[in-house]
């Protein structure tokens, strides 16, 4: 099985709008198992590196305004094949695109407060839960629902 961890950011838009407990409940609900959480408040340098495929972009400094606009809270969420099931969840980019039952169908009309960041890939999310979090901030324990989450099959 493909035990993998991915990294999830609330955005202002979650925390102003308290949204948090409703998104976490949703990962939990899912059965993913929450791996490290904290509240910290984003800077121009951490944002540089993390959206620096949008450097370019006419949007860039208003993106990075808007993710220094209040406290964010940032999670490393542990599961089978984690990255794409907490993709999936999230939804498109756009929250007035994006599909109802996703995160960002479900509680955002907007591109850019859209409530969530969670890692594209299992090669970004390595990086990226290492940009947010220390070492001896994740935590590695076997979840008691363990037998009741997975099957011993491979599908
Ligand atoms: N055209 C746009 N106008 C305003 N903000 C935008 C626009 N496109 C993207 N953004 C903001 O920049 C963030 C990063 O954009 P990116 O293209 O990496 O999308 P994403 O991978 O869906 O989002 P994220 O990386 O936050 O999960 C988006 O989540 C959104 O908040």
């Amino acid at each position: 099985m493909n035990l993998e961890k991915t990294l999830v950011i609330l955005k202002p838009s979650a925390v102003q709008r308290g949204l948090v407990g409703e998104i976490t409940s949703r990962f939990e609900r899912k059965g993913l198992q929450l791996a490290g959480m904290k509240m910290m408040q984003l800077n121009d340098e951490l944002l540089n590196e993390h959206y620096a495929h949008l450097a370019d972009k006419p949007f860039f400094s208003r993106v990075k305004k808007s993710m220094m606009a209040s406290p964010v809270i940032v999670c490393c969420y542990e599961g089978v094949d984690a990255v794409q099931v907490v993709r999936s969840m999230t939804g498109a980019t756009n929250g007035r695109k994006a599909e109802p039952g996703t995160i960002r169908g479900d509680y955002s009309v907007s591109g850019q407060e859209n409530i969530v960041h969670t890692s594209d890939s299992p090669e970004h999310a390595i990086v990226e839960l290492n940009r947010f979090f220390k070492p001896e901030e994740i935590f590695d324990y076997t979840p008691n629902a363990l037998p009741y989450l997975y099957a011993n099959d491979e599908y």
